[in-house]
């Protein structure tokens, strides 16, 4: 993971929902041994329109539409979207099976066409397929780059940086700064990670494509027997076929189904939160609470073998840079504006407006801003 720091995305605090697909290479494979076992029934959901499912009827804020239709068909119910699949799991019991107690069947991730554009400074590890690609960059990653050691090495670069931004603000004393921009859009190539992370291109077409080859040698002149078997016979019988069934199609189907995890509902559930909806920092400095992924009423790094890779360098700079603020400004709104809180769904959670505000130095030295 790199920590270059380019989109104000990244530096939401909120993750809103997390996207896991589960391949049907696994399903096939977690049912295997089950396999006389009859299938289970789909959670209930919402009736959909042939071929298209539950899409027309989809809001763009999914976060919301998800909690919606929670109240109507609990907390894990099925979307037909298109001829895909999607379960969405919106209670701390099913989020914990997917994310930790089942979590090897549940690793992958899908790759949203928006979250293609906002990956993490554009290194793979986020929507790396779980196999050993995935575990050597994760390895990279928490190991070496992102280790506690590590980040406290480069301690001095995180002033620096902090520095500067407070230096620029105090340039701007008095005029309205937008604080997203200045906060989030600072450069923080410690230890150049992306560049080391460049070199390590995707690889999530090869590696289906090496499980539907190892596939093609076993079921050579058998009997087809499952489900990719059956999508192999189809492409090489429909060759003459007007819009003939391809490789790429193939490997489209085997991310037959998608599992939504709605943390933004859970994380504003009344019956774990006390007002839920109400700005209440001090609910979190009793410190009982557990953001490491075991405690599935609050898990706002995610959880399992995909939690967040980043912890320990967000915890740094989070603090860091929120202290620094606070510390060395007061902050205002400009003449008559207000607090606009107002969201925009994302891979994580966005504020729809800017955050707008006049910084007034607060320090007697103007050294201490140099
Ligand atoms: C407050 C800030 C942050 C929050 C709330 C956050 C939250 C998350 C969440 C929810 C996930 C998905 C977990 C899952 O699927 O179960 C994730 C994944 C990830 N995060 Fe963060 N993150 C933050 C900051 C960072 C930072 C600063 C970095 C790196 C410098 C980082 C690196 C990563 C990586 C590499 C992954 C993918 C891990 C994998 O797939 O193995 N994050 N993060």
């Amino acid at each position: 993971m790199n920590a270059y720091i380019d989109e104000p995305v990244q530096f939401v605090l909120v993750s809103t929902i997390i996207i896991l697909s589960i391949s049907w290479i696994l399903l096939l494979l977690a049912t295997k041994n089950s396999s006389n076992k009859k299938n289970p029934p789909l959670p209930p959901g919402p009736k959909g329109l042939p071929l298209v499912g539950n899409l027309l009827s989809l809001d763009p804020d999914l976060h919301t539409y998800f909690t919606n239709l929670a109240q109507t068909y609990g907390p894990i119910y099925t979307l037909k979207l298109g001829k895909k699949t999607g379960i969405v799991v919106t209670s701390p019991a099913v989020a914990k099976q997917v994310l930790k107690d089942h979590d090897t069947i549940f690793a992958n991730r899908d790759v949203p066409v928006a979250g293609k554009e906002a990956t993490y400074g554009g290194s793979d590890i986020v929507w790396n397929p779980y196999g050993p690609e995935w575990r050597m960059l994760r390895k990279v990653c928490v190991r070496e780059m992102l280790s506690n050691n590590t980040l406290d090495t480069v301690y001095d670069l995180r002033r620096r940086e902090i520095r500067g931004t407070i230096r620029y603000l105090y340039s701007r004393a008095g005029s309205t700064v937008d604080i997203g921009e200045q906060m989030f859009l600072t450069r923080f190539d410690l230890q150049g990670i992306q560049g080391k992370m460049k070199g390590l291109a995707k690889r999530f077409d090869k590696i289906f494509e090496s499980i539907i080859e190892q596939r093609l040698k076993i079921t050579d002149g058998k009997e087809s027997k499952d489900f990719l078997q059956f999508l192999l016979q189809m492409k090489d019988n429909n060759g003459d076929a007007k819009t003939p069934f391809t490789m790429t199609h193939l490997k489209a189907l085997l991310m037959g189904a998608r599992v939504f995890v709605n943390v933004w509902a859970i994380h504003r559930d009344p019956t774990i939160w006390e007002k839920p909806l109400e700005f209440c920092p001090e609910r979190f400095l009793d410190g009982k609470w557990d953001y490491n992924g075991n405690d599935f009423n609050y898990f706002p790094f995610g959880s399992g073998r995909r939690i967040c890779a980043g912890t320990a360098m967000a915890e740094r700079m989070f603090m860091f840079s929120l202290a620094s603020l606070v510390h060395s400004f007061d902050w205002s709104l400009p003449v008559g504006e207000t607090l606009d809180l107002s969201e925009k769904f994302g891979i994580v959670l966005k504020k729809k407006m800017p955050l707008i505000a006049i910084p007034t130095p607060r320090l007697s030295n103007p050294s201490l801003y140099d």
